[in-house]
């Protein structure tokens, strides 16, 4: 489902190039759940950054499904954001000025994906309905992480994508929040690859995967 071959990267630092990915190999299937680990600055969100077409490779190549990526213009890759991926961050980026319920069906609705369906089984397998009409700063961080869950997941997306989205909750919320991402990402069939520094929480996914030296290990 995503294939990713030979990838490489660099960055310019005072006049010198600094090769961060040096030849990613990595493939997710459907349904996967995969671990990504690695020190700091082995280039963890740059691949995540790759995949999801916000900035470009120097070489290499990524197929998710059987769209070629890297080959995209700018346009495509925004309209493979919307369409087809799910992104989760560390910092929630929920929209402050919806409510719940409309930051959980914002995505979906603009790619015209919505399913009322899907998206009220979100709302109870998230545990979200008693908060629906609550705005993001009236959530703690693990209910505002479960409704970036859910609007990742509302576009029913073949991939999601997520940079230690569990950074910033306290040891038994991070559990109860993979858990639940865990089991929608079994119910949605999506593959799912996910940064962190945890090693007891990549223990829990099906696979896991270490960046160093530029190489998937
Ligand atoms: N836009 C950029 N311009 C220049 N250098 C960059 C840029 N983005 C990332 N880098 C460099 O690329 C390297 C990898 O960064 P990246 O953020 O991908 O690492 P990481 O493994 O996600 O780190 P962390 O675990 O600390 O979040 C670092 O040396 C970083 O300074």
């Amino acid at each position: 489902m995503l294939s990713i071959q030979n990838l490489s990267k660099s960055f310019s630092s005072a006049g010198e190039p600094v090769h961060v990915l040096r030849g990613v190999d990595l493939d997710v299937r459907a349904g996967e759940r995969v671990a990504l680990t690695g020190e700091s600055g082995s280039g963890k969100s740059t691949l995540l950054h790759l995949i999801a077409g916000l900035d470009g490779a120097d070489g290499g190549k990524i197929m998710l499904e059987s769209l070629e990526v890297t080959a995209l213009p700018d346009a495509g890759r925004a309209a493979l954001r919307r369409d087809r991926l799910g992104l989760v961050f560390q910092q929630f980026n929920l929209i402050p000025s919806l409510s719940v319920e409309d930051n959980l069906s914002f995505q979906a609705r603009i790619a015209g994906r919505h399913d009322a369906a899907w998206h009220g089984e979100l709302i109870e397998r998230l545990g979200l309905g008693k908060l629906l009409r609550r705005y993001p700063e009236q959530l703690s961080g693990g209910q505002q992480q479960r409704v970036a869950i859910g609007r990742a997941l509302a576009i029913k997306p073949s991939l999601l994508l997520a940079d230690e989205p569990t950074g910033n909750l306290d040891e038994a919320t991070a559990d109860d929040v993979l858990a639940l991402t865990r089991d929608l990402v079994a119910r949605t069939g999506c593959g799912f690859l996910m940064v962190t520094h945890s090693l007891r929480l990549a223990a829990t996914l099906d696979r896991h995967v270490t960046l160093h030296a530029g190489r998937i290990t």
